[in-house]
């Protein structure tokens, strides 16, 4: 198995590391981009890259590069993106939970904010008198459309805690209206979940939403921004043809669009890095308990935890071809941690694999390294992505180790 031009077995003898660890393509990273760019051309946009699905530094730096702005959900991520050199100004900060200081921050960055809720909206009005600044503000709606995904990542239908509710539009409208030096209604939001694998139901949301810009343009206000939010998913299963792109998505709302002078916000956070890397780990040991058969390697739900929280499918291969003679069978791949519910896959068919084999997790590059935890006192692993000269490989971010965690008790 390669990444571009770099066998993955090579990695695993190079890596000074002799655990888990993430492997990028930043040639990956860069045609995910690209197809975004492609898809939007001849449209006035933000690609906002969702940073929650992956906050490395050297990731939003090349993101940044090639012209992405950030969509961020805490104070700290705004900081980050502020590292990373993104525009503040272009940047959207989200979140149903926003709290005084982290609005202090945006507010006085200029950053674009996403209403939630009546508090919300008082909150942000604050952080406005606090900056003296007159904040840009989108409303998040709750459009109530069923995104047909795992629940736990359903974020736009009637029982979810995000956004507000098309009832209460009069009450947001006024109070914007009354609160003008704090506060500039210049959009509408919405985000109706992740892993959306049908654009139909971007053109659901797309239809409401662009009702809420007539209506809410009706009532006096320059609506500048429609932000349809993230969410498409990734081709997970390997299936092939026929997954939904950026152009199919963008196809299916351009009609919408036109002639109503918006600029269109996108906020991708999975479809722009989940493919984009592996996780690599080694096997442990093959057991069986007479009624199950394991693969035990030596990574786990602290490196990768979608398959343990939502039963998320990855595909899982072994790195190099078994050895002669090497029987199939249908294993449950798992790691050392000390919850049954540590998995990475389940009923996997795979040859028998030799202890030491590498074996990889695919389309690990969302909402994998970015919810790793130190579970099990397990460290977080590093990442390393191989350069777009499609050999070179470089570490982009260190590995923790047990001396981090002893640092949280200096001088205590
Ligand atoms: C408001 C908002 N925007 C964008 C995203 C990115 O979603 P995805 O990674 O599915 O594209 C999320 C996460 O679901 C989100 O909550
Ligand atoms: N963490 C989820 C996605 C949540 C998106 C954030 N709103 C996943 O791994 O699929």
């Amino acid at each position: 198995m390669f990444c571009e031009d770099v066998k993955i077995e090579d990695v695993m003898t190079a890596v000074e590391e002799k655990r888990p660890f993430y492997l990028y393509s930043k040639s990956q990273l860069t045609r995910n981009y690209a197809a975004y760019a492609r898809a939007l051309q001849g449209m006035e946009y933000m690609v906002g890259y969702a940073v929650k699905a992956n906050n490395n530094l050297k990731i939003l730096e090349h993101l940044r590069d090639m012209g992405s702005s950030a969509v961020l959900v805490s104070g700290n991520e705004l900081k980050l993106a502020i590292k990373a050199g993104f525009d503040p100004s272009r940047c959207v900060f989200n979140g149903n939970g926003k709290l005084l200081d982290e609005l202090i921050l945006a507010a006085e960055h200029n950053v674009l904010i996403n209403v939630d809720s009546e508090f919300d909206l008082e909150q942000i009005c604050e952080a406005g008198r606090i900056a003296g600044k007159q904040i840009k503000v989108l409303l998040r709606i709750n459009p109530d459309v069923d995104p047909q995904v795992h629940p736990y990542i359903a974020t736009g239908n009637k029982n979810s805690k995000f956004g507000i509710r098309n009832e209460r539009l009069g009450w947001f409208l006024e109070q914007v209206k009354s609160h003008s030096d704090e506060v500039k209604l210049v959009g509408v939001h919405c985000h109706l979940g992740s892993t959306i694998s049908k654009v139909s139901i971007f053109r659901d949301a797309a239809v409401l939403m662009v009702g809420y810009v007539d209506h809410i343009r009706s009532e006096g206000f320059e609506i500048q921004y429609l932000n349809i939010g993230g969410g498409l998913g990734i081709d997970y299963h390997h299936e092939g043809a026929n997954y939904p792109t950026p152009t199919d998505l963008v196809n299916t709302v351009h009609d919408l669009l036109a002639g109503r002078d918006l600029t269109f916000i996108i906020e991708p956070g999975r479809s722009l890095v989940a493919n984009a890397a592996v996780l690599v780990n080694r096997v442990t040991g093959v057991k069986s308990n007479g009624n199950k058969n394991f693969i035990v390697i030596d990574g786990s739900m602290s490196e990768l935890i979608r398959p343990s929280l939502y039963g998320a499918y990855q595909h899982i291969e072994l790195v190099s071809p078994p050895a002669a003679g090497a029987k199939r069978a249908t294993f449950d791949v798992v790691g050392p941690v000390c919850e049954s519910s540590d998995f990475l896959g389940k009923d996997r068919e795979l040859p028998t694999p030799e202890k030491g084999a590498g074996i990889v997790v695919h389309d690990a590059g969302a909402y994998c390294m970015a919810m790793a935890s130190t579970y099990n006192l397990r460290m977080r692993p590093p990442e390393y992505w191989v350069e777009e000269d499609g050999k070179t490989v470089t570490k982009i971010r260190h590995a923790e180790n047990l001396d981090d965690h002893l640092s949280y008790f200096d001088g205590l």
